[in-house]
């Protein structure tokens, strides 16, 4: 059976549920031998990130250290991949997957997850024809994102028309496809929740407060490793 890596790109400032969500529903999917986390170094189309690199990767690593309690199937070794910062440049995810290919070789089915709003935007992305060229794509719902064809910029619709494939396929396809999970609805994202640690009250006395009960509120936005961390390190505080 071929060997199957798949890869979250993400700026995870910071990482929350709405993340291991998704890397989680497509691990059960695909059952890759591996899942790299790929934080972004310089996301280009971002105004900027607010946590430094170092405090966006140890974030990840006790995100996902915590993800198995949360459904996240066992077996899949998760690792934090750091290229895109180490590379010190505008990050461009066709370099990354160029590099990953020559490393992983031309049989290994390498699959780059994104939600929706990425879809929607895939034909802003640099050389993005190309990605196909190198690697497969696995794309989940999100709320207030659509996912069907009329939602999607034409040229992009066009180019993943044909490319549509089971998580079998995929898995067994080098490059090329497109998995769609149109079951994923988590309504959470990194801005909501660097908004609720500016504006809100202190996360750790609603976390302390009784979990799940304030679903609005960062205790149920992150796990709570995170939530610790970032009241450690102070972080999200303007
Ligand atoms: N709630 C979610 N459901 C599905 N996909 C998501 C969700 N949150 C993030 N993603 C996907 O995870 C990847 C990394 O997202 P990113 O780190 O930019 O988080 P974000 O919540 O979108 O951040 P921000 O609010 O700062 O724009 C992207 O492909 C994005 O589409
Ligand atoms: O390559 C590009 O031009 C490109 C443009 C926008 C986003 N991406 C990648 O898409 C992933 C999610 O991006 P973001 O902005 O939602 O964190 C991350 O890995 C980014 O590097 C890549």
């Amino acid at each position: 059976m071929s060997v199957c890596v798949a890869v979250l790109g993400g700026s995870f400032d910071p990482v929350h549920h709405g993340h291991v969500a998704l890397a989680g529903l497509f691990a059960r999917l695909l059952h890759p031998d591996a899942l790299r986390i790929l934080p972004a170094g310089q996301p280009w189309q971002k105004a900027g990130l607010q946590a430094g690199d170092a405090d966006r990767v140890a974030m990840l690593e006790l995100a996902f250290a915590q993800a198995s309690g949360a459904g996240f199937p066992a077996g899949v070794p998760v690792t934090i991949d750091t290229r895109e910062i180490v590379r010190a440049a505008p990050t461009y995810t066709v370099e990354t997957l160029r590099e990953q290919r020559a490393e992983l070789g031309a049989s290994t089915s390498i699959v780059f997850l994104m939600g929706a709003d990425q879809l929607q935007k895939l034909d802003s992305w640099r050389d993005w024809r190309s990605l196909f060229e190198l690697a497969n794509f696995g794309v989940a719902a999100r709320p207030g994102y659509r996912l069907d064809g009329a939602a999607l910029p034409p040229a992009v619709a066009h180019e993943i028309a044909g490319r549509l494939a089971s998580p079998e396929r995929v898995r067994a396809s080098p490059a090329g496809r497109v998995c769609m999970a149109h079951t994923l609805a988590v309504d959470i994202s990194a801005t909501q929740v660097r908004q609720a640690l500016k504006s809100g009250p202190d996360p750790q006395a609603q976390r302390g407060a009784g979990q799940g009960r304030d679903p609005g509120q960062v205790g149920a936005l992150v796990a709570p490793q995170v939530l610790d961390y970032i009241q450690q390190r102070n972080l999200y505080k303007s």
